[in-house]
């Protein structure tokens, strides 16, 4: 797996309001990038602009390798079994071999036991793990995780910690967005308040 992210310059406006920018950050294979920032200082909104979601106002994104995005939603459909529902992403993205990537995945996450149980039933924090192994079984090497840590308890924030240092251990690249202080060794950081456009009085 080979991965590399660089955003050169990059401004956000949304709303009709500047958000940030001047955001430099090249990334290479293995590397990480925690960003941080009051709510509503664009976090999200940066994520979206590296996958492509958002345009950038200014500056530009350039990537190579295929981006995986866990946000808020997982659109993990609620009426399918968690396998099932996993086992239908990881067939659109296209991976070699579907039902390991999931069985895997639902390991790392330690939800293998509900692999029959429809996404519907599913625990808040459950849920949020299963958002997670769909990124992992997506086989995308470069991670884009908005708020991985939100609902989950201490041994399944562990887990997490673990899945990104695998993913970077194969030369992915991950990015993310949080509020919750994250071990993520080596990591790059970016605190996006300070890049904040002043308003004009
Ligand atoms: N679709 C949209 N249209 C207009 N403004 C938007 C839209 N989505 C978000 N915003 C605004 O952009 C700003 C940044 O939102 P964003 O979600 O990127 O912040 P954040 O740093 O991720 O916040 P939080 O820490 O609360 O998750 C907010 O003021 C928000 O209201």
């Amino acid at each position: 797996m080979s991965a590399a992210l660089a955003l050169s310059d990059l401004a956000c406006r949304r709303g009709g309001r500047l958000l940030f920018a001047g955001v430099s950050c090249p990334l290479a294979a293995g590397d990480a990038l925690v960003v941080t920032g009051a709510n509503g200082c664009g976090k999200s909104s940066l994520l979206r602009m590296i996958a492509g979601l958002l345009p950038p106002f200014e500056g530009e994104v350039a990537l190579s390798g295929r981006v995986a995005l866990l946000g808020e939603a997982s659109a993990l459909d609620g009426d399918r079994t968690l396998g099932a529902a996993l086992h239908f992403w990881a067939m659109l993205d296209g991976v070699a071999d579907p039902a390991g990537c999931v069985a895997r995945a639902l390991d790392d996450v330690a939800l293998a036991e509900l692999g029959d149980v429809p996404v519907r039933l599913l625990s808040t924090g459950q849920r949020r793990r299963a958002a997670l192994a769909r990124v992992l079984a997506s086989g995308a090497e470069l991670w884009l995780l908005d708020e991985p840590a939100t609902g989950l308890d201490m041994a399944s924030i562990a887990l997490l910690e673990a899945a990104v240092a695998r993913h970077r251990e194969r030369g992915g690249i991950a990015v993310i967005a949080t509020h919750q202080p994250l071990a993520v060794a080596g990591a790059a950081t970016l605190d996006l308040a300070a890049y904040r456009v002043a308003e004009a009085a």
